[in-house]
């Protein structure tokens, strides 16, 4: 096998089912994906499909309750000790009373680096989303945008080889999206990481990535996986490509079907 086809995330017939109040939510069925490593894998489907679930669980922040699940070939829950990913949320969550270095700094300090790795760590990171010059000042001094890109730079410190990232660009304007879009196709080619990316946005999902998987609600499961046949060198104006917009067309499709059965 070629170095890059060697899956890092391997899922069998994941189950999940909630239990509430109303009674039992089959937020996953029957799931079954191989992400290989270095590919940009988006995760797309309706309100309540199970994508933010779905990423939850490879980060062992929810329990399977049936199927098998590896990360670099261990359980879920030994990736998360090993600290084999970085995990962006929706919203950049920084301290107010912390710096952006700072904001960038605690996971490694509560993780025990130097204060002199700490500092080169932070440089680097910075440097790589484009916000060098940045580190001493406080989140409000930023947009919304460099915001995000700085809880991208958070998750990017301890040199985790898989970055998932649950819709980071979910709230914002059109153009600061184009350009973070750009800036992370950029930063995933540079450092050859393994991304997995929620997302609601149909172009961007193609724009991305490397494979496309939609899902459906009720119970949530993937209806259809979608390699790209795009190179990974992407201007912005691919998108008016035909290849673009027939992938997109697919996308599209696949979540007609996905709610064929509604
Ligand atoms: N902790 C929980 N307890 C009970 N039900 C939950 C829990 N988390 C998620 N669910 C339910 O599981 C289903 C899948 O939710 P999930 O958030 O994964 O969907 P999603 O595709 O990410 O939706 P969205 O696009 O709105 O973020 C939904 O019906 C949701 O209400």
């Amino acid at each position: 096998m070629k170095p890059a086809e060697k899956s890092v995330i391997t899922a069998n017939a994941i189950d999940l089912t909630f239990q509430t109040a109303d009674g039992p939510v089959h937020a996953l069925k029957g799931v079954d994906l191989a992400i290989n490593q270095g590919e940009f894998v988006s995760f797309i489907g309706p309100s309540g499909c199970g994508k933010t679930t779905f990423l939850r669980t490879i980060a062992a922040l929810e329990t399977p309750t049936g199927g098998t699940l590896t990360v670099n070939g261990m359980t879920a829950d030994e990736a998360r000790r090993a600290r084999a990913y970085g995990y962006v949320f929706q919203a950049p969550g920084l301290y107010s009373w912390r710096t952006i270095a700072g904001n960038i700094s605690l996971p490694l300090e509560i993780m025990g680096f130097s204060r002199s790795d700490r500092a080169e760590r932070i440089a680097r990171v910075l440097d790589l989303v484009e916000l060098s010059g940045f580190g001493g000042k406080f989140p409000w001094q930023l947009s919304g945008g460099m915001q995000q890109r700085a809880s991208i730079a958070r998750a990017l410190a301890f040199d985790a080889d898989i970055l998932l990232m649950d819709e980071p660009f979910g709230a914002l304007d059109e153009i600061v999206r184009d350009r973070l879009n750009e800036a992370l196709l950029e930063l995933w080619r540079k450092t050859g990481k393994t991304i997995g990316f929620v997302t609601h946005s149909i172009p961007e999902a193609v724009y991305l990535s490397t494979k496309i998987v939609v899902m459906s609600p009720r119970p949530g499961r993937i209806s259809k996986i979608i390699d790209s046949p795009l190179p990974r060198e992407r201007p912005l104006d691919i998108r008016d490509t035909p290849e673009f917009i027939r992938i997109a067309h697919e996308v599209r499709e696949g979540l007609r079907e996905g709610h064929g059965d509604d």
